[in-house]
């Protein structure tokens, strides 16, 4: 008699999961090699961004006092008593009628408060000095960049598990981190089983297919922030199946396989949880694809039971891995964001189970519309290529048509979502 499993739903098997996510670790490493990590720390301004008054201009700092009345029959005229360039400070005070010729990210220098673009000011010798003039009023503070603008010291700037991106390492790189904490990444574990399965590099033979999850799995797990640690394919023996999944769990945070979850006489996953005497957390979800994924914890080391089937596999791990990878990340948004948007094509296939539709959703005229990608079987591989979002069908009698309201999970978007 085959095994009957009872399916749970999926935000419950979610919740299961989730309740060992566990807790990130952390590491530093030099900020050239922090991009696309995730920050293990918020980031506050320790200083005023920028930290002094500046020029945003090439041009003349003055006292805006001195120029009022100027007009385009009254000019005004300044001593140039010095130049500066960025990077350098004046050495003197400016007084009354004087002026500094100063390039653009100059600190102000004491005593001025407006810059006059090089463009509004004629400059000239006379007797050995030199001068400007200028043709209109300027205002205090007119054609300055104020100290703390930017950011102001202490001000909240990015949040603890934030991915690092070109912005945030400029901001890293202001306020001198050299050196940036980091999450350090989760080590996942990856078998593939099955004796059906070929090598990358090995030509076809009968009755036998190349392994596609293992390299899907791999660059979903980078993807998601987790270093991946592949070991490799296992044909159907139970012992030889076993004992390698039992030798790797000591080198990993988690451990992931792809098939042999279900109830066929070669699915020996289930077998091997019992005989580890891991807590099965659930071995059916009423969801289509992936209903038959496994997840199990030992030693608080959660096993990731992914189908054998492309597609189901590639949802379980958005699902369930995705999420514990980024809470190990420090998000506090680990769930894949969510979106509603309009179904651009008739669905009118019923399902008992929640649906998750390889889509690719896209802007249209200010409207986001989704679309399935292709055929949508569990053991489909060549729509995922196209997919950059999961459509989600509640189970039910009816299909769907065009023009319907559908929720939307994006597999692009860096942000996630907290539930
Ligand atoms: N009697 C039943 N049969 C099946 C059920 C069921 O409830 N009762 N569930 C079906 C569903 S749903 C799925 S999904 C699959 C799950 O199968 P397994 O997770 O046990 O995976 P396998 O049997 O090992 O393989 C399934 C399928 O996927 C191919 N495969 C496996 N590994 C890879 C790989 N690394 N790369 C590419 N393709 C892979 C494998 O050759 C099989 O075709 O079970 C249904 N059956
Ligand atoms: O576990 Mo299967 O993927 O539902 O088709
Ligand atoms: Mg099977």
């Amino acid at each position: 008699m085959v095994e009957r499993r009872t399916p749970i739903p999926v935000a419950e098997a979610i919740a299961r999961v989730m309740r060992y996510a566990g807790v990130g670790e952390e590491e530093t490493v030099p900020l050239r090699q922090s991009y696309g990590r995730y920050l293990a720390e918020d980031l506050r301004a320790d200083h005023d961004v920028p930290p002094f008054d500046r020029s945003p201009y090439d041009g003349f700092a003055i006292r805006a006092a001195d120029s009022e009345g100027a007009g385009l029959d009254r000019p005004v005229e300044f001593e140039v008593i010095e130049t500066i360039g960025a990077g350098q400070v004046a050495k003197q005070p400016v007084g009354p009628f004087q002026a500094v010729r100063l390039m653009t990210g100059a600190q102000i220098p004491q005593g001025c408060d407006a810059v006059v673009m090089l463009e509004l000011a004629k400059q000239y010798e006379r007797d050995g000095k030199t001068y400007m003039s200028i043709k209109r009023p300027f205002r205090p503070g007119d054609n300055i960049s104020f100290q703390g603008e930017d950011a102001k010291k202490g001000q909240p700037l990015v949040e603890k598990g934030t991915r690092i991106n070109p912005g945030v390492a400029a901001l890293l790189a202001t306020f001198g981190y050299a050196e940036v904490k980091v999450a350090k990444k989760p080590r996942i574990g990856l078998f593939a089983t099955g004796s059906e399965l070929l090598d990358v590099s090995e030509p076809l033979v009968p009755g036998k297919i190349r392994n596609s999850n293992a390299y899907m799995i791999e660059a979903q797990a980078l993807k998601s922030g987790a270093e991946l640690i592949y070991f490799g394919q296992l044909a159907d023996d139970f012992d030889a199946c076993f004992h390698a999944v039992r030798e790797a769990l000591d080198q990993v945070d988690m451990l992931m396989t792809t098939g042999g979850v279900s109830v066929g006489d070669y699915d020996y996953l289930p077998a091997i949880y019992e005989r580890l005497g891991a807590n099965v957390l659930f071995n059916k979800i009423a969801m289509r694809p992936g209903s038959v994924t496994t997840v199990a914890e030992w030693n608080g080391k959660l096993l990731f039971g992914l189908s054998g089937n492309p597609s189901a596999c590639y949802v379980g791990y958005e699902l369930f891995v995705r999420p514990v990878v980024r809470t190990r990340l420090f998000s506090p948004k680990p769930y894949l964001k969510k979106v509603k948007a309009t179904l651009g094509a008739d669905f009118p296939k019923p399902n008992p189970f929640t649906r998750f539709v390889r889509s690719r959703i896209e802007a249209i005229d200010g409207r986001l519309i989704v679309k399935p990608v292709g055929m949508d079987k569990s053991n489909i591989v060549t729509s995922l290529a196209a997919a950059n979002a999961l459509m989600v069908l509640p189970g039910g009698t009816r299909g769907f048509a065009k023009g319907d309201e559908v929720d939307v999970w994006l597999l692009d978007d860096d942000e996630g979502s907290s539930e």
